[in-house]
């Protein structure tokens, strides 16, 4: 089979849910005195948006054949994003057949290193590389979990993400991650209210149903011990992200901190295989989390995915919707799949890019059947009634 080559690579940003999905209206669960870094200041600690967490955007890449064909794929980098694929990364691909995907990978993440390594660097590049794990299984007319070795199971299995677990139970969830409101600086009364939500939401849903908490970076060691061993009487499953991503030996020690049985989680927020390696050879956490959309793209998570298999750790991606699917489905060390509630409230389950794609699955009862992934690419559509924005449109 001759394979067509790449004649275009086109960015775009977009406002307003999508990819950063932290850009949402106001009243959103997600943006309601969650615990952050930034909550050490008081004029910070009530909205993230404040502190401008959704600043970025979305970005869209699209990548066209010469055969006509199109893959995209979407992420958080914005208009940042868009300069760095239409005027530094589109060189690497221009010309290049469909199927030199890991070439591709090697030569954007060390052209960029001396002004990448991670972050929204990072994040563009995982768009492109997304991208083009979507050109090439359009190409071949197969979904991308095909091209990745193929499913392992029957049907994924979700824990949802958002205000209200007690709500995710009654929708077949296997477990409700919780955000953490209140961080160290708002004292014992804060830590005595984090714990008061726990308690009331496994009073809800009863003592069979996972209940985590998210602390997005916002804690210290002594803070997140405390809160760990509180937790554990009303049964946490894992404590999240309670640090900053630099802070390897601080997850080491939590790690060694934490009662028995209840897991440490992280990774959203990493990227790259050497990244992980710190994670895990330093033995931080007992699931990694990387968001396929920021760590690297498929490309690197397939290196990432290994590595942690070689040290028996879960690898348990963040959101990230079909990117993430069309992994999880085909790993044996990703029993289940996170889901991220976006409805504001969150009473229903809507997809998690929404409006931005078209054809997105969504869990129903908690799970999703394989066969909803069996769409050539990642299966999605770009919304045509979403106005897409390109800065830097090349020459
Ligand atoms: C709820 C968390 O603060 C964040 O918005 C999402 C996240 O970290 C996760 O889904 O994990
Ligand atoms: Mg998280």
């Amino acid at each position: 089979m001759t394979m067509p080559t790449i004649k275009a690579v086109r960015a775009f940003t977009v406002r307003g849910g999508g990819a950063d999905y932290h850009d949402q209206g106001s009243g959103h669960w997600i943006d309601d005195h969650i615990g952050t870094p930034m909550g050490k200041y008081p004029e910070y600690r009530q909205s993230r948006q404040s502190f401008g967490i959704n600043v970025l955007g979305t970005l869209v890449v699209e990548i066209e054949a010469d055969d006509g064909t199109v893959g995209f794929a979407v992420t958080t980098a914005g208009e940042i994003g868009a300069f760095i694929v239409e005027k530094h990364l589109a060189r690497f691909l221009i010309g290049r057949k469909v199927t030199e995907i890991e070439k591709i990978w090697d030569q954007m993440y060390f052209a960029t290193q001396y002004y990448g390594r991670k972050g929204v660097v990072l994040n563009t590049i995982s768009g492109v590389d997304l991208a083009l794990w979507d050109l090439l299984a359009k190409v071949r007319k197969e979904p991308v979990h095909a091209l990745l070795g193929g499913p392992v199971r029957d049907e994924l299995q979700f824990y949802a993400t958002g205000a209200r677990p007690d709500l995710a139970k009654q929708m077949g969830f296997i477990g409700g991650k919780l955000p953490l409101h209140h961080v160290p600086a708002e004292g014992e009364e804060g830590l005595a209210k984090n714990i008061e939500l726990l308690a009331t939401m496994r009073e809800r849903t009863g003592d069979d149903f996972w209940l985590m908490y998210d602390c997005w970076m916002s804690l210290d060691v002594n803070y997140a011990t405390r809160l760990a061993h509180k937790a554990h009487e009303y049964g946490l499953k894992w404590i999240e992200e309670c640090l900053s991503p630099d802070d390897y030996w601080g997850y080491a020690e939590l790690k060694k901190n934490v009662p028995k049985g209840m897991l440490v989680t992280t990774g959203e927020h990493e990227a790259t295989r050497w990244g992980f390696r710190m994670l895990l050879e330093m033995d931080c956490c007992d699931i990694i989390q990387p968001d396929v959309g920021w760590c690297g793209g498929v490309t690197e998570l397939i290196k990432i995915s290994a590595l942690a298999d070689a040290h028996s750790k879960l690898v348990v991606p963040h959101g990230s919707s079909v990117y993430s699917y069309h992994f999880v489905i085909t790993r044996q060390n990703s029993p289940f799949a996170e889901f991220l509630m976006m409805h504001p409230v969150p009473d229903q389950v809507v997809p998690m890019f929404t409006p931005l794609l078209l054809d997105e699955p969504v869990p129903v009862n908690g799970r999703m059947k394989a066969s909803a992934l069996d769409r050539p690419g990642f299966g999605v559509r770009l919304n045509p009634d979403v106005p897409l924005h390109r800065p830097y449109a090349m020459s």
